[in-house]
């Protein structure tokens, strides 16, 4: 999908919303359990509940890979049925991968071509290299990591290096590199204050922005500093949604939370 596809569902549905998929068998009602493929059937239902609230969909690929090849097949089924049933829907692998070159293009080929995803997240630690086989795949996109919702991102993320930021670094280089049009940016909601700044940088880039909901980030902060004329944001809440209730009335819960948002967005978009 291209980002103007991306930009125009937006504009339709009024929304910028990005619903997680982090499903832990903990938490999803019992009575799923009894299911072949727990973990695809609710996906589905919360996905065919709230898929005219959202435009994009992230599994995190954690909560798959923890249940062995089980889990990777919930999330192949949960991507076919995204791409069959909602190809207006955007989807992100968030996998948080980057690796020597030769071995980010196996992940590259696993996300993209294997998995059909439209995007992947990517951690730029090991620099050019190790993102550019993501990059090569020119009709997706790449999600790099800048600046992350945790408080670990003070670590490194903020740490001064001859003068600038990591972060920036991250965000001015990365805009240097071949096809980097096809490039995204992880910022965390909980870190709205830095989005001026970054707009500074990156001022049409999409963000990807996890963090409000359980994470405790603002809607509002976020769209103050980092919204563009465009939009340009993917604001992400996973257990906010998708564990508003853990009965029979799971997907009605996850829409009326899924719902919040979305109206919350509205205002803010019919304001602007
Ligand atoms: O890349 C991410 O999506 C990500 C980056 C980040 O800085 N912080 C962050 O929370 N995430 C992911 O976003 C989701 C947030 O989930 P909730 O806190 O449940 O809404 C999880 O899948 C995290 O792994």
């Amino acid at each position: 999908m291209t980002t103007d596809n991306l930009r125009s569902e937006i504009q339709k549905k009024k929304s910028f919303l990005c619903i997680g998929l982090d499903v832990d068998l903990d938490k999803i009602p019992k009575y799923l359990l009894e299911q072949e493929d727990p973990i695809f059937e609710f996906n589905k239902a919360i996905i065919d509940a709230t898929h005219h609230l959202a435009v994009a969909y992230k599994p995190n690929t954690a909560f798959y890979e923890a249940y062995g090849i089980k889990g990777w097949k919930s999330l192949q089924k949960t991507i076919s049925y995204l791409n069959e049933a909602y190809p207006e829907l955007f989807t992100i692998a968030d996998a948080k991968r980057g690796d020597i070159g030769n071995t980010s293009s196996m992940y590259a080929k696993a996300f993209f071509e294997d998995m059909a995803f439209d995007s992947v997240t990517v951690a730029p630690y090991m620099g050019k290299d190790s993102v550019e086989p993501f990059l090569e795949f020119k009709s997706k996109h790449t999600i790099l990591l800048a600046l992350t919702s945790n408080q670990g991102a003070f670590d490194f993320q903020t740490q001064n290096i001859e003068g600038v930021e990591l972060y920036k670094k991250v965000l001015e280089t990365s805009k240097s590199w071949e096809n980097s049009e096809n490039l995204m940016y992880v910022v965390g909601a909980t870190k709205a204050e830095f989005l001026s700044e970054i707009r500074n940088i990156v001022p049409n880039s999409f963000l990807l922005v996890p963090g409000v909901g359980a994470q405790g980030g603002s809607l509002e902060e976020v769209c103050r500093y980092g919204m563009t004329s465009n939009v340009d944001l993917l604001i992400n809440s996973s257990r906010g949604i998708i564990y508003a209730s853990n009965t029979t009335d799971f997907a009605q819960a996850a829409a009326a939370a899924a719902e919040t948002l979305q109206l919350q967005m509205k205002a803010i978009l019919n304001a602007n």
